[in-house]
């Protein structure tokens, strides 16, 4: 197939690395030197040796046609290539964690298509990722299209499994939950995602949170609440990537996750309230691109 992805930060250059080697890759950046970096050298996904081969582009040069188009900017960097020229007809899949751009995608795109990745990647340089943890990337049309289920089988492989799910609200609510709970609790306390497990306080926070956004998204509080646990426990050695943003000093994107069950309300959530305040606290201490 031929596919581009947009935005080339952990999980664009992790998506590009193990997509680049069955098929042609485009990859479309912001910046001159790393499209240079990564026509030059392709990309170098660690543990594994052989580096992949792209063809890299800048995104404010406009798109090629291709059959599939990943976006894997931040929710906060969304908005920018929303308003770019995104090809009618050609789908769009957006790997974004939270639930905020849903409505926002349907908007701009005529095939929007969105995943979540059970990944854990973290960008080490323009053109090398660490591939820290492995899962998989599950992905759904919002609105039928008969492509998807062709597309995921053409992408998966047993290395980089990509599965078709068929109800898009349920694949991104349930992530949603883990996500509302590990990563604003991790980013508040400076903690990896075992501390969700091993800190007792931390714990029935978690359990707090996790019931509240539950009850908002209508999903079943004993499941979530277990399979979040076995989430922190598989990952229990990753920083969440919003503590990443924390620590290094970016907005968060803590509106677009635990925002969105304060927007959907319908039940109270005191602990949401009180965690997104939390962490526009420690975002405007840390303050560098707000
Ligand atoms: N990392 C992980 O392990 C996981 C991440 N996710 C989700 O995946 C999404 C992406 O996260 P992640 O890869 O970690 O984020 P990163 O910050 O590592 O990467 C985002 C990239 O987008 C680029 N970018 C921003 N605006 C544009 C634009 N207009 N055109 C082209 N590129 C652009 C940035 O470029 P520049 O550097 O030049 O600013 C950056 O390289 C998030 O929603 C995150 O929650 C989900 C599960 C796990
Ligand atoms: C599952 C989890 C919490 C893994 O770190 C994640 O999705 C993230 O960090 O954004």
């Amino acid at each position: 197939m031929n596919i581009g992805v947009i935005g080339a930060g952990s999980i664009g250059l992790l998506v590009s690395y193990y997509l680049g080697r069955e098929h042609q890759v485009h990859v479309y950046v912001n910046r001159e030197e790393q499209k240079d970096g990564l026509s030059r050298n392709g990309i170098t996904c660690l543990p594994k040796e052989d580096p992949t081969s792209v063809q890299a582009h800048l995104t404010n040069e406009g798109y090629h046609n291709h059959d599939v188009l990943i976006v894997t900017v931040k929710q906060s960097h969304l908005d920018d290539v929303l308003v770019t020229d995104l090809p009618d007809g050609t789908p769009v899949l957006f790997l974004q964690n939270g639930m905020g751009h849903v409505e926002k995608v349907q908007t701009a795109c005529d095939v929007p298509w969105v995943g979540v990745v059970e990944h854990g990647a973290l960008k080490m340089g323009d053109t090398e990722v660490h591939h820290t943890g492995k899962g998989k990337i599950a992905i759904a049309s919002i609105a039928p299209d008969e492509r998807i289920t062709e597309t995921a089988a053409s992408l998966n492989t047993n290395d980089f499994p990509i599965e078709f799910h068929e109800d898009y609200y349920d694949m991104l609510s349930s992530k949603l939950v883990v996500n509302t709970v590990i990563n604003p609790l991790t980013a508040l306390f400076g903690l990896k995602n075992g501390s969700i497990l091993t800190n007792p306080y931390i714990n029935e926070l978690a359990e707090k949170l996790c019931e509240e956004a539950c009850s908002v998204l209508e999903r079943s509080f004993s499941y979530e609440w277990n399979r979040l646990q076995k989430i922190a426990d598989n990952t229990k050695a990753n920083q969440s990537s919003m503590l990443k943003d924390i620590i290094e000093g970016r907005r968060t994107e803590i509106d677009a996750i635990s925002g969105y069950i304060i927007e959907k309300g319908g039940h109270p959530v005191p602990y949401h309230r009180f965690i997104v305040k939390a962490i526009h606290a420690l975002e405007a201490e840390n303050r560098r691109d707000l």
